[in-house]
């Protein structure tokens, strides 16, 4: 099988690309170690490894181009039950990380969204390739919030309040997606939050899992339309076994209209924490809280603690849970499991029980959150 590259890749920009986050902040060399981390990693036996990370040979509807590329880069108190969210915010935090939030419409032409589109594989799951993307906005400077140029300019994957950190798939994720795969936990029928998306893959893993309805949450809307919503769509297989057909021999499948299928399951947010809750508990639209949350490097900044953790607490079924992924440590930014766990505890919620330590590199721990019980 030989494949075709309908694109160049300026080697000198592509240096460029994948140099952003190699100054010297702890979370920044995290990411570069994500990106080592990532290269090696397929998941079997909750390890990943790069040398299956292959190309589909036949890409999904609509994707034009599939080029081989091996490396892929790249809230405060008991509002438990409530759907009123109150908080006093610092000025710091009122200036800065009150970034308004809205929902995305699904795009209408899905095809037009993907075709041209440089897609990897990864097993089970295919994602844009976070390069290439960049490259684009670099060269297309139209992008609304200008991320992508203030992000290479300042030599940082998050600038606090601005950018942080969607453009690229962290170490985590790959650790949260193996725990998910080797667990089997069961999506089927329940309602998912990827919080942090970026690439949004630990919500597309719910949506093959058949979860009801899945929810993506990103800072940054360009996050949100030129990868997350792109990578829902390649990941979509837009079929559903038809229930009219009772004999299990005679099960036939019928291909959904693909809008039909994305609208019913999907949302798509951006804006911060306290300011997305806001919005889908207000919203217009029915609105039941999640059964689950998944969540990956979204607690490196100590300042987010409040919000998010009133997030959590204001979107969480009374039986729900929160599957956490989050370095042992921020180094340069602060945060870590550690401080947040004794956040958390001091709020008096949650409860919390370590799930996994990855003790290879920067140490890595997975963690679930449930209401604590009031009998
Ligand atoms: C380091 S990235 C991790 C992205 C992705 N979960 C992963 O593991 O690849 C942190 C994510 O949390 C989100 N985030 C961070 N701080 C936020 C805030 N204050 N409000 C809303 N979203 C925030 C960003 O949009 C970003 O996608």
């Amino acid at each position: 099988m030989t494949f075709q590259f309908n694109f160049t890749i300026d080697s000198h920009q592509e240096n460029e690309l994948t140099s952003l986050g190699d100054e010297t902040s702890g979370l920044e060399s995290s990411a570069k170690t994500s990106l080592l981390g990532s290269q090696k990693g397929n998941l079997k036996g909750g390890k990943w490894s790069s040398e299956e990370c292959y190309l589909s040979e036949e890409p999904l509807w609509g994707c034009k181009s599939s080029p081989k590329l091996q490396v892929f880069q790249d809230y405060d108190n008991s509002l438990a039950n409530s759907d009123e969210i109150t908080r006093d915010l610092g000025p710091k935090e009122k200036e800065s990380y009150l970034k308004v939030a809205k929902e995305h419409d699904v795009p209408k032409d899905l095809k037009k969204v993907v075709e041209d589109k440089v897609v990897e594989v990864i097993p089970d799951l295919q994602h844009m390739n976070l390069s290439i993307v960049k490259m684009a906005f670099l060269k297309d400077n139209s992008c609304g919030e200008d991320i992508v140029s203030k992000s290479f300019s300042s030599h940082s994957d998050l600038i606090t309040g601005i950018y942080e950190g969607g453009l690229k798939v962290w170490e985590c994720t790959f650790d949260l997606l193996a725990y998910l795969w080797d667990e089997k936990i069961q999506f089927a029928g329940k309602r998912v939050l990827d919080l942090g998306c970026g690439a949004g893959l630990l919500g597309i893993i719910a949506l093959k899992g058949k979860a009801k309805e899945i929810h993506f949450q990103d800072y940054n809307s360009t996050v949100i339309d030129e990868v997350t919503i792109p990578n829902v769509i390649v990941n979509s297989t837009f079929e559903c076994e038809d229930d009219e057909v009772n004999e299990p021999d005679l099960k036939r499948r019928k291909i959904l209209n693909p809008t039909q299928e994305l609208c019913i399951k999907c949302r798509f947010f951006s804006g911060e924490w306290y300011e997305f809750s806001k919005l889908v508990l207000s919203s217009k639209k029915a609105f039941a809280k999640y059964d689950i949350i998944l969540t990956s490097e979204t607690i490196y900044n100590p300042s987010y603690y409040s919000s998010f953790h009133q997030t959590l607490a204001s979107l969480l079924d009374e039986n729900g849970q929160v599957f956490l992924a989050s370095k042992a440590h921020y180094f340069g930014v602060g945060g870590g499991i550690h401080l947040f766990q004794k956040y958390v505890e001091e709020r008096n919620v949650f409860e919390t029980s370590i799930l996994r330590i990855i003790d290879e590199g920067l140490k890595r721990v997975l963690i679930k959150m449930a209401f604590k019980q009031t009998h």
